[in-house]
């Protein structure tokens, strides 16, 4: 009662909230950047059965945001490594490590026994098979990933809601952190904000973000939402599929080789005013949040360009184009 205590005082969580929170099985795919702190929520907020997937060994380049591993723990399975020390952080749960990945022959089964997972990988591969294998058994997951300065959280399968193939149909080539580097203190504020969707999920309490998509530019600290559409049709998965390759590109994305080679377009910044203001690219400044709102000011008879600092923005702004008959859209890729 004294370790909760201050959950319990929160009349939205109170004993009952506990309880569930206590009662809950969740899976976390990854104990990388946005699994371990993600992971250390989880246990000290006393989610009572944890499950821990991650094939991998801990890296001396993990360190710099990987938070539950030390040096002396390089070279060693971080699976089991975030098991002993979340136990040490609240014996009263217990800790299940899978030190092997998520797999088409692994998925389902592993995933069927657990209420809830949470997405902390880094490859679109294992974020198609965790979408599909949670449709098949009919668990909700939370959904983080970042890239260089920038974050994106969402909740699929939600009480039928909007799967993560809704958001992204195909899968891309965006180049992993390993490639691009990544910001320590993002992966702490989205794998603790997957935490905290999770606590809410499981305790029934909150506004889940089901059918949104956040996204955070830590540079900035703007955290903008965008609400996308289900299509039923990415319910009906019976079955796993062999691995995507996860080196196939997004049909949409133009590098700037293939831009000079345009004649015509209209280039849209839609980062930030401020950023824009900052750092001039060129084209005209349409802002990501308000993009919906001026669409009368984008012309159906030339290619759309869309770009961002790192092309992930621009990805998003896209698919929302798309949506509402830009099919003449495009994002510039970077390098
Ligand atoms: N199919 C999978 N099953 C389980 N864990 C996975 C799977 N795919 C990726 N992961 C894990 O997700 C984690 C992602 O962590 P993170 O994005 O911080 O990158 P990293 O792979 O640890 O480091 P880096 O990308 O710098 O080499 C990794 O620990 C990785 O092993």
């Amino acid at each position: 009662m004294k370790r909760y205590s201050r959950h319990l005082l929160l009349e939205e969580m109170g004993r009952s909230g506990q309880q569930k929170l206590q009662q809950a099985r969740v899976l976390v795919v990854g104990a990388g950047g946005l699994g371990c702190p993600a992971l250390q929520y989880l246990a000290a907020a006393g989610v009572g059965h944890i499950g821990i997937i991650d094939g991998d060994e801990v890296d001396e380049s993990n360190l710099q945001r990987q938070i539950l591993f030390s040096p002396h723990d390089v070279g060693k399975k971080k699976a089991e490594i975030a098991k002993r020390q979340l136990l040490h952080q609240n014996p009263l749960i217990t800790v299940a490590a899978y030190p092997f990945l998520l797999d088409e022959k692994n998925a389902t089964d592993l995933i069927a026994a657990y209420d809830l997972v949470l997405d902390g990988c880094d490859n679109f591969t294992t974020r198609y098979l965790v979408n599909d294998a949670c449709v098949i058994t009919g668990k909700p997951f939370v959904s983080g990933a970042v890239f260089k300065f920038e974050g994106q959280l969402s909740v699929f399968n939600y009480r039928n809601g909007p799967t993560y193939r809704c958001l992204y149909p195909e899968p891309g080539d965006i180049a992993t952190c390993s490639e691009v580097g990544v910001l320590a203190t993002l992966t702490g504020i989205i794998g603790t904000m997957m935490a905290t969707e999770a606590i809410k999920i499981i305790s029934e309490k909150g506004l889940v973000l089901s059918g949104k998509l956040l996204v955070a530019d830590a540079l900035s600290m703007n955290f903008n939402q965008f609400e996308f559409e289900s299509n039923p049709a990415n319910q009906k998965i019976s079955t796993l599929g062999p691995s995507l390759s996860s080196n196939c590109s997004i049909p949409f994305e133009i590098t700037k080789d293939q831009l000079n080679l345009l004649n015509d377009y209209l280039l849209v910044d839609v980062r930030s005013a401020e950023e824009f203001v900052l750092n001039n690219n060129g084209g005209i400044n349409i802002p990501l949040a308000t993009l919906l709102d001026k669409t009368d000011e984008l012309p159906h008879d030339k290619p759309i360009i869309c770009s961002c600092r790192s092309g992930i923005q621009s990805v998003v702004a896209v698919q929302f184009l798309k949506e509402v008959g830009f099919q003449n859209a495009f994002s510039l890729k970077k390098n």
